[in-house]
């Protein structure tokens, strides 16, 4: 698809864990919005046959095979090593702003579209967004979500918190925050109100 015409207004959408974030990016879908997966693109590029395999596999001997990265090993390594995070992350962000760009030239005749990004804030920033949406629900909520998941503990818990933004944090950069803490229709009735606005709201370019 070539960039002719108007390109598309960019939501960025982001929250903390167990927010609530994968639900609304599903109801946008369920919108008809298209949603970009930066969490399933990156395993995608450091799954089996992966394009950043050879990358990580010289950056980090050892750490890939035939099922791709091997995440485990790899998440062992660089979550207590911020040397070998930047690393890492050297390989894997510019990957993931190309595959953002080939999203956007597929998607250019859409009024909308979303990149769904779980450390946009930590990590790439806002720039490339039109505006931000953030997922939040009470403290106390998000942890009883979290904790309910099978294999997560206190520890592993307080540690993802700790590499996290806090929430209030977040709310405050947003443009749209989004409370999951009631039920989901009345999360749904928050998506859909969003998008009407939005789909109306003009862009600050061609
Ligand atoms: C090291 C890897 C292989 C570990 O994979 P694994 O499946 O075990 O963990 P997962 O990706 O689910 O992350 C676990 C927790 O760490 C957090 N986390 C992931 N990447 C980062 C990062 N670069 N900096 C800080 N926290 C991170 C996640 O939000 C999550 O809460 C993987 O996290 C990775 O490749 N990270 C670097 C790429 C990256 O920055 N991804 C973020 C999305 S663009
Ligand atoms: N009103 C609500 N809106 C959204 N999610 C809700 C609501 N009430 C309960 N939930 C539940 O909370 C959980 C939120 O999980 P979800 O996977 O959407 O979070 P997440 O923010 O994407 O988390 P992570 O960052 O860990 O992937 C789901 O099990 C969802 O069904």
């Amino acid at each position: 698809m070539t960039r002719t015409g108007p390109r598309p207004f960019i939501l960025g959408l982001t929250g903390s864990i167990g927010m609530g974030k994968s639900t609304v990016a599903r109801m946008l879908r369920d919108l008809g919005v298209p949603v970009f997966d930066a969490d399933a693109e990156v395993h995608r590029m450091q799954g089996p046959n992966g394009r950043l395999l050879p990358a990580i596999e010289a950056a980090f001997p050892g750490l890939t095979g035939p099922e791709g990265v091997k995440r485990a090993e790899l998440g062992a390594l660089v979550f207590g090593d911020s040397d070998a995070l930047s690393r890492l992350e050297a390989i894997v962000h510019p990957a993931v702003v190309a595959e953002r760009s080939d999203f956007i030239d597929a998607n250019w005749h859409e009024p909308l579209i979303v990149f769904d990004v779980p450390l946009l804030f930590e990590k790439t920033g806002r720039a490339g967004m039109d505006a931000v949406v953030v997922v939040s629900a009470p403290a106390d909520e998000q942890r009883r979500r979290v904790l309910a998941r099978p294999g997560m503990t206190e520890d592993k818990f307080a540690d993802i918190l700790a590499r996290q933004m806090p929430d209030g944090e977040k709310r405050r950069r947003a443009d749209y925050v989004i409370d999951t803490g009631a039920s989901l229709d009345n999360t749904g009735a928050q998506v859909a109100r969003m998008v009407e606005s939005l789909q109306l709201r003009p862009k600050d370019d061609g």
